[in-house]
C-alpha cells in the first residue's frame, strides 16, 4: 500500500498505491509508517518524497473505514514522526491532496505540486474537522484568516492559489514528482526546524479575537444547524492560543464529539449516496457499466424563458454549441439578451472569456436538423409540449435524442406523438437551471438504455447530481412535496401561521420555510396547476364542500391567497409582505394573520396552540411517507436517490442526510408511530396513511437503509 524505493542515489521515494485516490486507510498508513521509519534509519538516505501512484497525491482518510473499528496506526503519530525526523521530506502533490492527505503533506517539510492539482481539508463537508493536525498547522503555514477560511468551508484550491497563499512551495507543469527528487537533493542540509510546522506560532494580526469572533458569527449564520463548522473555528482558535500540544488536544476532543454525532453520519452518507446515484441500473439490467452514451457536441433548447435561459448557459458553460429556440423575434431577442447577461456575469466571477460563440438564436425549427440532442423548456402544458414534440419529430435527425424539462407531465405521452419513442427521456432541471446542481433523469416507459446513458452523461458534464426517476406524476421531488405543502396549508388552518411553520422548517436546517418558497416560486404556480387538477376554479365538482375536493380533505387557503393578488414576492404580497413587487425580505403580514383568523372562524374551525414538533413531523413524515411509496411503486433506484434529490433540489438540509436518511436516525417505529397518529386525528388525509414498506420495514426491525431494497414486494422497479 506503499511502494518504497531508493532513487538518485540518496533519495527515498515513498509511493502510496490505494487506486483510486490513495485513500488512508490502514494498510496505506502501515505502508507509509514503515517504509518512513526505515527511509530515517537508512543512513545511506539523505531525504525522503512522498508522491501517490496513477498522479493523485491523496485523496485523505479512508471514509469507508469511518463506520468500523480503528485498526492500523493512526495518522497523527504518523505524521509527527514524518516532521520530527531528521531528514528533508518533500510531498509531490499530483492530482489532489485533500484532508489527510493535505495533512500528511503539512507534515513534510516541502510541498511541490503540479499546476493541475488542487488542495483542501473537505472534511468539514464530512461532518469533521481535519483532525490529523490540519487545525493546527494549516494557520501556523499561511496565517489565521486564510486557514479559518479553508477550513470552515472545505474550499478546494488551484495549485496556483495554494502557492501565492504559501500552502505549496512551488508548482510545475512538468513531472511534480521529478521535481520533488531534484529538490530533495538540493536541501540536504539544510536547517529543517524552521520548516516543521509544529515548532512555529500562528502569525497573529493585532485583532486576532475580532477575527475569530466574526468568523464564529459567519459559520453560525451558514451553518443551520451544522456543528463542525463551529468546531472548526473552535479548533482554529486554539492553534492562536494554545501551544502546538495543547491545541492537538483540543483538536482530538473536538473531533471525538463530531466522530459520533448523527451529523457526520449523515454527511459521510451524502458523500457515498452522491456517487452511488451515478451508477444507474434498469430493471431490464441495463445499467452505467453496459450502456454508451450517445456523443452530443450540438444540442437545442426549445422556449427562452426561465428554464431555458438557464438551461442554455448551463449547456455553453460546458462548451455545447446550442441552438436557443423561440417562437417570435421578439422573444427570441429578449431570451437572447438574457443569456448573455448570464454568460457575461458568470464568465466575469471566474475571470474567463464568455462562449457566446457558441449559441445560435434562432425561430426556425428546421434549424435544428444537426442538433444531436433538443431539451423541449416551453410554458407546461401538455397539449403544447406534445405540438412540440410532433414538429421535432419530423424536422430532427432519426437519431437525435428527444428530451422534455417538464416537470411533471407524462413523458410517454410525449413519446408517443414521435416517430421515435425510444429516444424521448425526460431531463428536469431545477430553477435557475445553471446553478442548481440537480437533474431528475426521467425514464418513460421506452426510452432505451442508451438514451438514459446519454441524459445521464449529458448531466454530469453539466456538473449536476443526476438522479434516474420513474415516470410519474410529479416524478419524485415534486411528488414528495405535495403533502408537504398539503400538511403546511392544513396546518395554517389550524392555528399556526406562515411564519411559525417557516420558523420550524428553518430551525430545522431548511434554507427557507415551505412559504417563504413558495412566495419565492410565485404562488399563482401552484393556482394554475390546482386549476387543472379541478381542485379550484370552475372545474370544482359543485357538490364538493368547499374544504373538500376529490374525497380528501382540502385547503382552499392558497386559492384565497391568489384570488387577493397576492402572487408572492414578485406582486409584494404573499404569505408575507415586501417592501416592493420583487423585493426579498419577508416580514410578517397582518392581513395575513386577518385572513387565517377570518377563514377559521367562517369554517368554525377552534386555533389551537401548534409546536414545532408537530410542524415537523406532519410536514416532514407526510413527504417521507410518499418517499416510502415512491419507493415500493418502483419510481427510484432506492433510498440514496430520494435523498439526493432533497438535498440537491429541495434544501434539504446535508447535514440531515435527506428524508429517507432522516426517517432512519428518527428510526421507522417513530415515524410509523407518528403517522398513526396524525392518520387517527386526520382520517380524511390519505398521505398519513402508512404506506405498507414503512409498515413491513418496521415488522421486520428496521434494517439499515441499504437493506430496503429486499424488502420491496413486487418485481418493483419501473425504472
Ligand atoms: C480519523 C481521521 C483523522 C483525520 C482527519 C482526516 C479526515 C479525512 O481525510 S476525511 C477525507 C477527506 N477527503 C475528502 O473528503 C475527499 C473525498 N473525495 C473526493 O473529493 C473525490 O473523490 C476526489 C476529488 C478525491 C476524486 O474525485 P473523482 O475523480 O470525481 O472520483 P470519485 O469522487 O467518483 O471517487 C472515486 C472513488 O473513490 C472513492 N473515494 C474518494 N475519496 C475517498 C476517500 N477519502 N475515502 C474512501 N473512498 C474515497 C469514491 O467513493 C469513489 O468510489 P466508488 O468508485 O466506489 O464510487
Amino acid at each position: 500500500m506503499a511502494r518504497y524505493a531508493q532513487v538518485q542515489g540518496s533519495v527515498a521515494l515513498i509511493t502510496l498505491t490505494n487506486p483510486p485516490v490513495n485513500a488512508l486507510s490502514a494498510a496505506v498508513r502501515l505502508g507509509i509508517t514503515e517504509a518512513v521509519t526505515r527511509a530515517l534509519r537508512d543512513p545511506k538516505v539523505k531525504s525522503v518524497v512522498i508522491c501517490g501512484e496513477n498522479g493523485v497525491f491523496c485523496g485523505g482518510a479512508d471514509i469507508r473505514e469511518f463506520a468500523k473499528p480503528m485498526t492500523g496506526p493512526p495518522l497523527v503519530p504518523m505524521i509527527s514522526a514524518i516532521e520530527e525526523g531528521d531528514k528533508p521530506v518533500v510531498a509531490a502533490i499530483e492530482g489532489v491532496a485533500f484532508g489527510g492527505g493535505l495533512e500528511l503533506a503539512l507534515g513534510c517539510h516541502y510541498r511541490i505540486a503540479h499546476s493541475k492539482a488542487r488542495v483542501g481539508l473537505p472534511e468539514v463537508t464530512l461532518g469533521l474537522l481535519p483532525a490529523a493536525g490540519g487545525t493546527q498547522r494549516l494557520p501556523r503555514l499561511i496565517g489565521l484568516a486564510p486557514a479559518l477560511e479553508l477550513i470552515t468551508t472545505g474550499r478546494h484550491v488551484t495549485a496556483q492559489e495554494a502557492l501565492k497563499l504559501g500552502i505549496v512551495d512551488k508548482v510545475t507543469d512538468q513531472s511534480a514528482q521529478d521535481l520533488a527528487i531534484q529538490f530533495a537533493q538540493e536541501v540536504i542540509g539544510q536547517p529543517l526546524l524552521p520548516r516543521k510546522l509544529s515548532t512555529q506560532l500562528t502569525p497573529c494580526p493585532p485583532d486576532v479575537d475580532t477575527i475569530l469572533d466574526e468568523a464564529m458569527a459567519r459559520v453560525k449564520q451558514r451553518a443551520r444547524g451544522a456543528m463542525a463548522p463551529v468546531a472548526c473555528v473552535q479548533a482554529v482558535r486554539a492553534a492562536v492560543n494554545l501551544p502546538y500540544q495543547a491545541g492537538m488536544q483540543k483538536e482530538q476532543e473536538l473531533m471525538a464529539f463530531l466522530f459520533r454525532s448523527s451529523q457526520a453520519r449523515a454527511l459521510q452518507y451524502c458523500f457515498f449516496a452522491q456517487r452511488a446515484v451515478g451508477k444507474w441500473s434498469l430493471s431490464s439490467g441495463a445499467h452505467s457499466g453496459n450502456s454508451k452514451p450517445r456523443p452530443v457536441t450540438k444540442a437545442a433548447v426549445i422556449g427562452l424563458g426561465t428554464m431555458g435561459r438557464g438551461i442554455t448557459v448551463a449547456l455553453v458553460k460546458a462548451g455545447l454549441s446550442v441552438v436557443a429556440v423561440e417562437t417570435n423575434k421578439k422573444q427570441l431577442e429578449m431570451g437572447k439578451q438574457m443569456v448573455s447577461a448570464m454568460l457575461k456575469h458568470d464568465a466575469q466571477k471566474m475571470n474567463a472569456v464568455p462562449r457566446l460563440d457558441l449559441l445560435h438564436y434562432t425561430t426556425d425549427l428546421s434549424e435544428l436538423k444537426n442538433t444531436d440532442l433538443i431539451i423541449e423548456a416551453v410554458f407546461e402544458d401538455m397539449a403544447l409540449k406534445k405540438e412540440v414534440f410532433k414538429k421535432l419529430s419530423s424536422v430532427c435527425k432519426p437519431d437525435a435524442v428527444l428530451c422534455t424539462n417538464t416537470s411533471g407531465l407524462d413523458v410517454d405521452e410525449l413519446a408517443s406523438v414521435t416517430k421515435r419513442p425510444e429516444l424521448v427521456v425526460g431531463m428536469h432541471f431545477f430553477a435557475p437551471a445553471h446553478v442548481m446542481k440537480l437533474l431528475e433523469v426521467v425514464r418513460g416507459s421506452r426510452s432505451s438504455p442508451e438514451v438514459m446513458a446519454t441524459a445521464m452523461h449529458l448531466g454530469k458534464r453539466l456538473g449536476k447530481v443526476s438522479v434516474v426517476v420513474g415516470n410519474c406524476s410529479g416524478f419524485v421531488g415534486n411528488r414528495m412535496l405535495r403533502p408537504y405543502l398539503d400538511q403546511a396549508n392544513f396546518l395554517l388552518e389550524e392555528g399556526a401561521t406562515p411564519e411559525l411553520v417557516d420558523g420550524a422548517l428553518e430551525e430545522f436546517g431548511f434554507p427557507m420555510g415551505v412559504f417563504k418558497v413558495s412566495d419565492l416560486s410565485g404562488l399563482d404556480v401552484g393556482w394554475r396547476i390546482r386549476k387543472e387538477a379541478g381542485l379550484t376554479g370552475p372545474n370544482v365538482d359543485p357538490k364538493d364542500p368547499l374544504r373538500r375536493r376529490q374525497g380528501r380533505r382540502y385547503s382552499p387557503l392558497p386559492d384565497l391567497v391568489c384570488e387577493q393578488g397576492r402572487l408572492g414576492q414578485k406582486s409584494g404580497r404573499g404569505w408575507y409582505l415586501y417592501d416592493k413587487p420583487g423585493g426579498r425580505v419577508a416580514t410578517p403580514d397582518p392581513d395575513i394573520h386577518k385572513l387565517l383568523e377570518d377563514y377559521r372562524v367562517r369554517h368554525g374551525i377552534r386555533p389551537r396552540q401548534i409546536g414545532s414538533q408537530e410542524v415537523l413531523e406532519r410536514c416532514l413524515f407526510a413527504l417521507i411517507n410518499e418517499g416510502f411509496r415512491v419507493l415500493e411503486d418502483g419510481m427510484a433506484m432506492g433510498p440514496e436517490g430520494i435523498d439526493m434529490i432533497y438535498v440537491f433540489g429541495y434544501g434539504w438540509p446535508r447535514h440531515r442526510g435527506g428524508p429517507m436518511f432522516y426517517a432512519a436516525m428518527v428510526g421507522l417505529p417513530r415515524v410509523l408511530e407518528r403517522l398513526e397518529y396524525y392518520q387517527q386525528v386526520h382520517p380524511d388525509v390519505p398521505h398519513l396513511q402508512p404506506s405498507s414498506l414503512l409498515r413491513r420495514l418496521v415488522v421486520n426491525g428496521s434494517p439499515p437503509l441499504d437493506k430496503w431494497r429486499d424488502f420491496l414486494q413486487r418485481p418493483h422497479s419501473q425504472l
